[in-house]
């Protein structure tokens, strides 16, 4: 989606309130065009001797006019600035659900505290670009040439200097703005990257602070506030040179008009009511020029963190870049819970496999597990049947079914996963619970928490209300292991993926895991990825992967004769 896309977008999106906005600017600017006729009549009348009564309308009418431009003017303010604050939170909900469902290969390219700077700060300056000025254009127009009319009538020689210098200072600005976009948008690349920093350091405070590199984490990301810091101080230089323009250029022109039409009232080419109009009308077009020029600077900010903004929001969504499937295939997964894989091949990096030739069947209802040496693919294989990443070739199905012919959602519903390192989100137990069985019981939650034994580290504090993560209790890595666990078998899936479901748990707890696996496992397809070989030994078939290969398949036992390296991997564990 391209910037202008977005943009239109988001106008037409709001065209309501923005053309009741842009209609109340209008006339605002009929009101305020018509105070200088109106003064111009007066002075007529006062010169002329006219009645007490002509002068009382007439300073009626005035005062009229003043009120009534200054209460369309606030309501025209409020108006625009509320559908800014709407626009933007259309805009950020649009990044936020965007990001959520981008695919895996592009969310592994972003950097998370980056992607939140775009969510804040950009578009905390996008919503400038409404309150600096895009509607009050109109009305400003409006007034332009409403005032320019005005003053063609009265005196066209002095509106020609009133030209010449007023288009000399909108040239000076629109050549030094055009920098602002390009400094803004590096700036914000800045804050973006700092984001990402910090959010990476705060992630790895326990073994930055260990290592005693605070001070040099620090003076990196120290660098990154520089960059941002340079270049705000180069727009905030700009912007300064700009801001006085406005002013100086009226007081020019003030200056001017007064100088030659007090000349030409002398000669008697004007008269002093025509002199006394055609300044208020320069008076009138001051605040449109003022505003046009500050908007310029603004939407030129704003157009750099737009930029941001946009290359996040055209990002292709998780399937949207699919290939269409063959015509007469299946679009539904079948009854049972059979997985097999057939030559599939995988790489994360072009010309770096990861998966190679992998071939397997798991029966419905069976337990397998897949072992092998650390970085030999396992948690990969896992992420393909979740259908994160698409295979680069080979087929992995369900009950005989392609998995990438039908919609990840019932994909995912069959499917119940818990990650190497699974995280508490933010909120309730119970929050935390029902993330993938939203419908499920106060007394389901409490049952599965205590097949995973955790009913007690709750029950201590508010139970299913207990608050966790930054501002409630914090779990140890066993535990939310555990609570990952009870949120997947909470929702009761047909097929059960375990990441080393008991990585990071002592002895007890590890029996107490195994234990809930084992009782929920019962009718289930589950496939188990594990280091410990004792956990798995009882498992109704074993795969051994070796960089990215099935290097051998079967029972414990058939494998201590068959296969060299599970033998090696048992001897070590003490297994044999
Ligand atoms: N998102 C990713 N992008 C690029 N490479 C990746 C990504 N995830 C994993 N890899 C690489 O793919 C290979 C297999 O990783 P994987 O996590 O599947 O191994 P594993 O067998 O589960 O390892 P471990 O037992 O240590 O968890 C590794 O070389 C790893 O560096």
């Amino acid at each position: 989606m391209s910037a202008g896309a977005l943009l239109r977008d988001t106008l037409r999106f709001h065209w309501r309130p923005l053309s009741a906005a842009a209609g109340l600017s209008v006339v605002g600017a009929l009101l305020s065009l018509g105070q200088p006729l109106v003064v111009n009549h007066l002075i007529e009348s006062i010169s002329a001797g006219t009645g007490t009564a002509s002068l009382t309308t007439w300073i009626a009418g005035l005062v009229l006019l003043v009120i009534g431009a200054a209460v369309v003017d606030a309501g025209a303010q409020l108006l625009v600035t509320r559908t800014a604050e709407s626009a933007i939170r259309r805009l950020r909900s649009t990044i936020v659900l965007r990001v959520l469902r981008l695919p895996m290969r592009v969310l592994d390219r972003q950097r998370s505290g980056d992607l939140v700077t775009r969510v804040g700060s950009d578009a905390t300056l996008v919503r400038e670009m409404f309150t600096g000025g895009l509607v009050d254009v109109f009305g400003g127009l409006l007034l332009f040439v409403g005032a320019i009319a005005a003053m063609v009538w009265i005196d066209p020689v002095m509106l020609a200097i009133v030209l010449g210098i007023g288009g000399t200072a909108v040239i000076v600005v629109i050549a030094a703005s055009a920098k602002i976009q390009t400094l803004t948008l590096q700036a914000q690349n800045a804050v973006g990257d700092l984001s990402a920093q910090l959010d990476r350091a705060i992630s790895a405070v326990r073994t930055i602070r260990a290592a005693n590199a605070e001070q040099r984490v620090g003076a990196d990301m120290d660098a990154m506030a520089d960059r941002a810091y340079y270049r705000g101080v180069r727009i905030a230089r700009i912007e300064a040179m700009l801001g006085p323009v406005s002013g100086l250029t009226l007081q020019v022109a003030f200056l001017a008009v007064l100088g030659i039409g007090g000349m030409r009232v002398a000669t008697g080419a004007i008269s002093v009511a025509d002199l006394v109009s055609f300044i208020l009308f320069l008076f009138l077009i001051a605040a449109p020029l003022g505003q046009a020029f500050s908007a310029i600077t603004t939407v030129r900010a704003a157009l750099g963190a737009f930029e941001r903004i946009r290359a996040t929001v055209s990002l292709p969504l998780e399937g949207e870049q699919d290939p269409p499937h063959p015509a007469g295939c299946t679009h539904e997964l079948g009854p049972r819970n059979e997985i097999s894989a057939h030559a599939v091949g995988f790489a994360y990096e072009p010309g770096r496999p990861v998966l190679t030739d992998v071939s397997f069947s798991i029966a419905d209802g069976s337990t397998t597990a897949i072992v092998g040496p650390s970085g030999s693919g396992k948690s990969t294989l896992l992420a393909l049947l979740e259908r994160f990443y698409d295979p680069d070739s080979g087929v992995l199905s369900i009950d005989g079914t392609d998995i990438t012919s039908v919609s990840r959602q019932q994909l995912r519903t069959r499917i119940g996963y818990v990650e190497q390192q699974p995280p508490a989100l933010a909120g309730t137990v119970r929050e935390n619970l029902l993330l993938g069985a939203p419908a499920a019981t106060d007394e389901e939650c409490a049952s599965v928490l205590a097949a995973v034994r955790l009913t007690d580290r709750f029950d201590a504090a508010e139970g299913l209300d207990t608050q966790l993560g930054e501002r409630g209790v914090n779990l140890s890595g066993g535990q939310r292991q555990r609570l990952a666990l009870a949120r997947t078998l909470l929702a009761d899936p047909g097929i059960l993926l375990l990441d080393e479901p008991t990585a990071s748990v002592d002895s007890l707890t590890e029996e107490v895991i195994q234990d809930a696996i084992a009782r929920h496992s019962h009718n289930r397809t589950t496939v188990i990825v594990a280091h410990r070989l004792s956990t798995v030994t009882a498992a109704d078939q074993i795969l051994v992967l070796a960089d990215g290969q099935i290097e051998a398949a079967g029972t414990h036992t058939e494998l201590l004769e068959t296969s060299s390296l599970y033998r090696d991997l048992a001897d070590r564990q003490l297994l044999t």
